[in-house]
């Protein structure tokens, strides 16, 4: 099947994107999807409907849509671990039932939802300034990137995010805070990770050094409720969730406390249903009229047919600044995975490299590789129509204009005789021909494009959940298991090793002549 479309893709080589939409008047609508008053644009692509027949087929092919309904019933299609992969129910706010082996989850995860809610009332209403979230990875990335992402919802107590090892990390954070006021959310689905575990101890240390109590001052998020008991936290602020729940699936449960700390229950159950919105539409689309089965082809039509293995996220919203960092984890933890569910090696790429930064800022940083460079990196563009700043209309005006102005340079680009006439009063023979050279962009660069109204708790949400389809999709037609991470293993079991190396309990002997050396020089140089 990758045959079939790279020999549709060698047959379009060459031909210009821009041409596609004179060719046909109708292109842009026909090559978008708009669902609830958000547009996605993907007809800034070769996408043309014998590529996106194509394209369907291979979903078809691998049963997306089979693959799609076990997912949403509960089947362990997390095969490597034997777990179900049902993040959906934790936003499945009218309650209909989900059944995991025939017993229905849906009780326990309204009834967390509702203590979670009773919980954040009260501190909400407390003396609380500070809250401090302790977690990495999945504990970490999606309460932050929400947190910030719904800043103008924000009305109850600060909330800081603390997640590396380094100490500085935690010193930066608590010089913010005052004990008396202090709560500590410590976010874990293990409740083992070695970064969060000595964060939280060190927190405990500072409230216990400022003659403060501890009571009351933590909270557990975590589906090893033992665990959280021994390390001293009461039955009563833990908050558990399943296996079910993939960590980097995570923030619509009980790993979203903090974030419904500052925004409100009310604003999260909005965010939850956000979620559940595009879960239905997912769930209920055509293939070919779906956003996130589209978003996923597009990626795969760039990326394991054209060969384009970077996707730049460039959301034109200063308050996703995190959500390219949380696609990460999301992508590439999900989808960067070498071998099929069978255990055979995969014969196209796996999931691209994934990053990016808000317009206009990366504008004035790697936008000049991404217009001129030899790589092509495929660009998924996002913005509001709206700001929440009506005061600044114009900033938003602007800010618009150049997210606008980012794709269609990226398609049309620039000619050599453009590029020429442009500067024909400042140079002249051979000197204009190699000025000319350097102002010439070759275009034909593809872009999606996503539009959404404002960036409130629904509509985050939305992309949230648009995402994590994506991945889905991409994962089944790759027949990869995107629901496991192996691949973090090799080092956290080295570091181990490692650390009493470094505190010199322990010889290097046996370490590779680059480790004894750096770990040399380090020892000498505390
Ligand atoms: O929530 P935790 O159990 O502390 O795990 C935190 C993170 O660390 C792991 O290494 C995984 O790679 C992540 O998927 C996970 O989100």
């Amino acid at each position: 099947m990758w045959d079939d479309l790279k020999r549709l893709a060698a047959a379009r080589e060459g031909r210009r994107i821009d041409a596609l939409f004179a060719q046909d008047a109708d292109r842009a609508a026909s090559f978008s999807i708009e669902v609830d008053g958000m547009l996605f644009d993907f007809s800034k692509t070769q996408l043309d409907d014998e590529v996106l027949a194509a394209l369907i087929a291979v979903a078809d092919a691998a049963k997306v849509a089979p693959r799609r309904e076990a997912m949403f019933e509960g089947v362990r299609i997390n095969e490597t671990e034997g777990r179900a992969v049902l993040h959906t129910a934790l936003r499945n706010l009218d309650g209909a039932p989900v059944l995991v082996d025939g017993a229905d989850v849906m009780p326990a995860v309204l009834g967390t939802l509702d203590r979670m809610e009773k919980l954040a009332n009260e501190i909400r209403g407390s003396a609380i300034t500070d809250v401090v979230n302790i977690g990495i990875g999945g504990s970490d990335l999606g309460p932050k990137m929400g947190t910030i992402a719904l800043a103008p919802f924000h009305d109850g107590p600060r909330c800081h995010f603390v997640s590396n090892v380094d100490g500085a990390d935690i010193a930066d954070t608590l010089r913010r805070c005052t004990p008396a006021t202090t709560l500590f959310v410590i976010a874990s689905k293990t409740f083992t990770t070695i970064e969060t575990m000595t964060n939280a101890r060190t927190a405990w240390d500072w409230l216990e050094a400022a003659g403060e109590t501890t009571d009351g001052k933590f909270v557990a998020l975590s589906s090893n409720q033992t665990r959280a008991a021994e390390w001293g936290i009461p039955a009563e602020r833990v908050f558990g969730f399943e296996d079910w729940v993939g960590g980097r699936y995570s923030m619509w449960g009980p790993i979203g406390l903090s974030m419904m700390l500052a925004v409100g229950p009310g604003n999260f159950r909005a965010f939850l249903s956000g979620g559940m919105k595009m879960d239905r539409h997912f769930r209920d689309a055509p293939l070919a009229r779906n956003m996130p089965v589209m978003l996923a082809l597009v990626g795969m039509w760039h990326n394991q047919v054209l060969g384009y293995s970077t996707r730049a996220v460039l959301p034109y919203d200063n308050r996703l600044e995190r959500l390219p960092a949380y696609l990460q984890q999301l992508e590439m933890e999900s989808n960067g995975k070498g071998v099929s569910m069978e255990g055979a090696g995969l014969t196209v790429n796996s999931g691209p490299v994934v990053w990016g930064e808000p317009g206009t800022n990366g504008q004035h940083a790697f936008y000049q590789l991404i217009h001129q460079g030899t790589r092509v990196v495929p660009c998924e563009f996002m913005v509001a129509a709206r700001g929440h700043e009506p005061s600044l209309r114009h900033h938003h005006e602007l800010l618009v204009a150049n997210c606008l102005a980012q794709s269609e340079a990226l398609m049309r680009g620039r000619a050599l005789d453009e590029a020429r006439a442009g500067i024909a009063d400042a140079f002249n023979g051979d000197e204009l021909e190699r000025q000319a050279r350097h102002r010439v962009f070759p275009g034909n660069r593809p872009s999606t494009t996503l539009v959404y109204k404002l960036l409130d708790p629904e509509t985050l949400g939305r992309i949230v959940a648009l995402y994590e389809h994506r991945v889905f999709v991409e994962g089944v037609i790759l027949n990869i298991n995107s629901y496991d991470q192996w691949g973090v293993e090799l080092g956290k079991e080295l570091a181990t090793t490692l650390h009493p190396m470094v505190t010199g309990a322990e010889t290097a002997e046996g370490k590779d002549g680059s480790t004894r050396q750096l770990l040399t020089f380090l020892q000498r140089n505390v």
